[in-house]
């Protein structure tokens, strides 16, 4: 029925919460914690100005921004004197004890600061900003540049191809729990801010694993995650290196849509989920003509694309045609008059290739003597904020010879050809240098986006007062931007004749050549609010699209609830399938044997007196027996969907099938073989009631296309001897319609914890409910399963009625049916887990195997990034009290 009434509410803004790895302002604090100072960070400006452009009103979205405050530093230190040395070598351990006003003061500041950034870049008068839109994560424990260690030293160099040996020692692991618990704040923080119909918009490579931590904490099937990785992804074969490569995957999937900067990373990061997660994916093209793909994992399908980030161009001409810039470029001109002028500005790490850019140059001076005397390099190398590592100290030492050798073979008193600056220089400064250079030279080996040659590009594609438009940019094959600026002329860093010859061809270009250069080069540039449209308008169409097809998805297992759950019940009842579940999918059936891991695992669960545990799987008694009731005995089982039963600590079968009639099994076998004959690959497993046709062998799609006609040709004469066809995982199997797995549960959930089945009898629903488990994990991979979970859900509403105030302290009666797949599977289960060795984990969290930061699950921090009212958090409590304390009387001593 369509209403008549019209909506008069003003239309709501879409809600944006953009995630970023730093807020960006930096927090620096006086002597006492109530003086702090704010200021503009440097770095990531791209992304920054994203934010900027969605703090607009007009871009018609609410924007609430995320991000960690970073480290947070004291004003007051001057490193000259004596007195300030010895302060500042224990600045790492500088407590940085805040109040909980301290924090909410510092919170208001920042959000100030972000309403007058935006009243400054708006020109007309509009609608405030929305309150309260910038959420800072605060982790202020010592040392706080712990939070970066494993996204700068072990993901940041392995996705620049830089193989550090990674051995998985102590350090590491502390550095991954560090990484995860990081992770956790945000998913935390976003829990107080997150609002249905939101979208969540999460930058980079420090929060890969926030995705899959939002799909747990959030019951909610139309949460829209997004995923931008600014930086590059690696091939397989560097990716595959690192130890929590399954983790980081699985982390990211949690996403809606992950996004790259250039087809061939989103490439690379596809074919990790094939060889890691064995996804499939299918390739096509997207609204911006690039290709995307349809990845499918875990049962579940993730939207994998690219879209290169820009620059805001309007902003940088702005910025770079002023007076001020005007007489620097002046002054830059004056200095090196009748001189070409070269510009490189980069990072100082070993990605950014400043010593290959060295290298070519001076391959230049070589080849080329007419141009010695005639040109300059000015280049500015930034330093990096791993300054005192081997490697950067390395680097520095490479690039000082390089330098110096240059000079002194082709510089003289008056002029050295190189023009070296290791600075971070102001950005006033730097746009003087776009806008004087004759060349720019841009030697990466690697990098997501240099940023540098776009602004350079947008520089010179205004008419400027110094004749430097179109000038020309030498641009690495190996940098992102040369995705983007493909009328750029690319070289080979590596190569460095080639380089050199570019540098001669480009300082000889005329203007005309030059002009038109620089006139396809301009429209390649792409523009920031272009970006961020283009990204949200996708994601949302996704979402939509996706309603349309009836999306639900099923939050991930919160493990921390289930641990405290499990930790606090009395009588644990675990319902386990069997493949698929605890252990992998493989070709052959008679291979899927438990592992070493699995056995202790389940030896451990069995040695605790309160847990009872069940195998109820689609395999048949013989193989049970061997590979688990043989090992160990505790264990109940339930053979071939709930045919047979084996009591816990029991040696004897019951056959609940016994008076069934078994005639059906010689027509199927027939119809099965007929289909074995015709589909090469193709078996039948014959159990004792059971029998399963098995494809996984064949030629995939002959084996589907077989599998759906021999399903039909079963059906249709099935019915006369009521059974069910069930279609498993690349099997088809038939069984008696009246036993099921669910069957099987709801008579182990209705029984006396701990004591003897009686097989043959049936259920007693008059049970009082403290003799029955009041912890159910029950986990399944397969269609069968559902039948286990449908039964759970029964049995829950119907304890809901029987027995309303014996709920736990969660509010429910402990009852976990889990499915192990991806989030977006069809099913009826109220949690999902991957994959069976997150099964696995999640099982050694329980039996004290598994530390909880191994793998992200929720975990509640405290505001300094301890688990709160661990030991830790309370000692770091005491501590703070005591740290007041004293700064309270050192202040009052002071001022008497
Ligand atoms: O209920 P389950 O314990 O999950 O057992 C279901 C069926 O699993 C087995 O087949 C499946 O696993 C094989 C080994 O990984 C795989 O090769 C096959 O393609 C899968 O269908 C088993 O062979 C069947 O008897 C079970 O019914
Ligand atoms: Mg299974």
């Amino acid at each position: 029925m369509t209403s008549t009434t019209q909506d008069n509410s003003p239309k709501r803004k879409q809600r944006i919460i953009n995630c970023v790895t730093q807020l960006p302002y930096k927090i620096q604090l006086g002597d006492s914690n109530d003086d702090w100072k704010i200021s503009a960070t440097t770095g990531n400006s791209v992304l920054y100005s994203s934010l900027e452009y969605l703090q607009l009103d007009s871009t018609g979205y609410e924007q609430h921004v995320v991000g960690w405050t970073g480290e947070i530093t004291r004003t007051e230190r001057n490193l000259f004197t004596r007195e300030a040395k010895e302060k500042t070598q224990d600045l790492d351990d500088d407590p940085l004890y805040l109040t909980k006003e301290q924090i909410n003061g510092l919170t208001t500041t920042l959000q100030d600061h972000m309403k007058l950034d935006r009243e400054a870049k708006t020109d007309t008068a509009q609608a405030p900003a929305a309150a309260n839109n910038v959420h800072p994560v605060w982790l202020l424990r010592k040392n706080q540049s712990r939070w970066r260690n494993y996204a700068e030293k072990v993901i940041w160099p392995t996705f620049h191809y830089i193989l550090n040996p990674s051995n998985e020692g102590e350090q590491e692991k502390n550095w991954w729990y560090d990484y995860v618990k990081f992770n956790e704040a945000y998913a935390q923080k976003i829990g107080e801010v997150y609002k249905k119909g939101d979208i969540i918009w999460i930058h980079d490579y420090y929060l890969l694993l926030l995705p899959q931590l939002l799909r747990m904490k959030f019951n909610d099937e139309s949460i829209i995650i997004g995923y931008f990785h600014h930086a590059p992804w690696p091939s397989n074969e560097y990716f595959r290196c690192l130890p929590r490569r399954k983790q980081i995957l699985d982390g990211l999937v949690g996403a809606n849509r992950i996004c790259f900067q250039n087809e061939s990373f989103s490439r690379h990061f596809v074919s990790s989920c094939k060889r890691l997660l064995d996804a499939t994916a299918k390739k096509s093209k997207n609204s911006f003509d690039s290709d995307q793909y349809q990845v499918s994992v875990y049962g579940g399908d993730v939207l994998v694309d690219s879209l290169p980030i820009g620059v805001n161009t309007t902003q940088i001409l702005k910025d770079a045609f002023t007076k001020d810039i005007d007489s620097k470029v002046l002054s830059i001109k004056q200095a090196y008059q009748n001189k070409k002028i070269i510009v490189g500005r980069d990072r100082l790490d070993s990605v950014r290739g400043v010593v290959q850019k060295l290298r070519a140059f001076e391959t230049f001076l070589a080849m080329y003597p007419e141009w010695r005397d005639q040109v300059v390099l000015i280049q500015v190398s930034s330093p990096t904020a791993n300054r005192n590592s081997p490697q950067t100290i390395r680097l520095e030492q490479q690039v000082n010879e390089l330098v110096n050798s240059i000079n002194s073979e082709y510089g003289n008193l008056n002029f050295s050809p190189v023009q070296h600056y290791y600075m971070r220089i102001p950005k006033d400064v730097y746009l003087s240098l776009l806008r004087v250079a004759d060349l720019c030279l841009i030697t990466s080996v690697r990098d997501g986006m240099n940023t540098t040659a776009l602004e350079y590009v947008t520089v010179k594609s205004h008419m400027s007062n110094f004749l430097c438009y179109g000038n020309p940019l030498i641009l690495s094959e190996f940098s992102g931007s040369s995705y983007v600026l493909k009328d750029a002329i690319v070289v080979n860093p590596w190569d460095s004749v080639a380089v050199a010859k570019s540098i001669n061809m480009a300082l000889k270009l005329d203007k005309e050549e030059k002009t038109n250069l620089e006139s396809k080069l301009w429209k390649e540039v792409p523009t920031i609010q272009d970006w961020t449209n283009k990204f949200l308008t996708s994601i949302k169409e996704q979402a939509t699209s996706d309603d349309d097809v009836e999306r639900k998805m099923t939050p991930a297992l919160n493990r921390p609830v289930l641990l405290e759950n499990y930790k606090q019940a009395k009588r644990r009842l675990f319902l386990f399938d069997y493949d698929g579940t605890l252990t992998p999918i493989v070709k052959d059936p008679a291979a899927a044997i438990p592992s070493a891991r699995l056995y202790t695992i389940l030896q451990k669960l069995c040695a605790d007196p309160h847990n009872q545990i069940w195998i109820i799987s689609g395999r048949d008694q013989k193989f049970l027996s061997q590979w688990l009731g043989g090992k160990l005995p505790q264990l109940g089982l339930s053979a071939e969907h709930g045919c047979f039963m084996k009591d816990v600590s029991c040696e004897d079968w019951v056959n609940l099938t016994e008076k069934v009639d078994m005639s059906w099994q010689v027509r199927v076998n027939e119809v099965m073989e007929e289909f074995t004959t015709r589909t090469p690959g193709s078996f039948i497993e014959r159990k004792k009631v059971a029998l399963t046709w098995h494809y996984r062998r064949t030629v995939p799609e002959l084996g589907e296309f077989h599998a759906k006609e021999l399903k039909e040709k079963l059906l249709s004469f099935t019915d006369d001897f009521d059974l069910e066809v069930m279609d498993g995982k690349a099997n088809i199997e038939v069984r008696p319609r009246f036993v099921n797995k669910g069957e099987i549960v709801k008579r182990l959930v209705w029984h006396q914890h701990g004591k003897p089945q009686d097989m043959l009898k049936g259920i007693s629903e008059k049970l009082p409910k403290h003799q029955m488990p009041d912890f159910v994990l029950c986990l399944g991979d397969d269609f069968t399963d559902e039948d286990m979970f449908r039964q759970l859900n029964t049995i829950e509403s119907c304890w809901k009625e029987k027995y309303p105030d014996e709920k736990n302290q969660w509010g429910n009666y402990g009852f976990y049916p889990v499915t192990v797949g991806s989030a977006s599977k069809k099913t009826v289960a109220k949690a999902h887990l991957t994959d069976p060795q997150q099964v696995l984990e999640t099982l050694g969290l329980l039996v004290g195997d598994v530390s909880l930061f191994q793998s992200a699950g929720t975990v509640d921090l405290d505001s300094r990034g301890h688990v709160k009212n661990s030991e830790s958090s309370l000692k770091s409590k005491l501590a703070s009290k005591a740290y007041v304390m004293k700064r309270s009387a050192s202040y009052t001593g002071a001022k008497a």
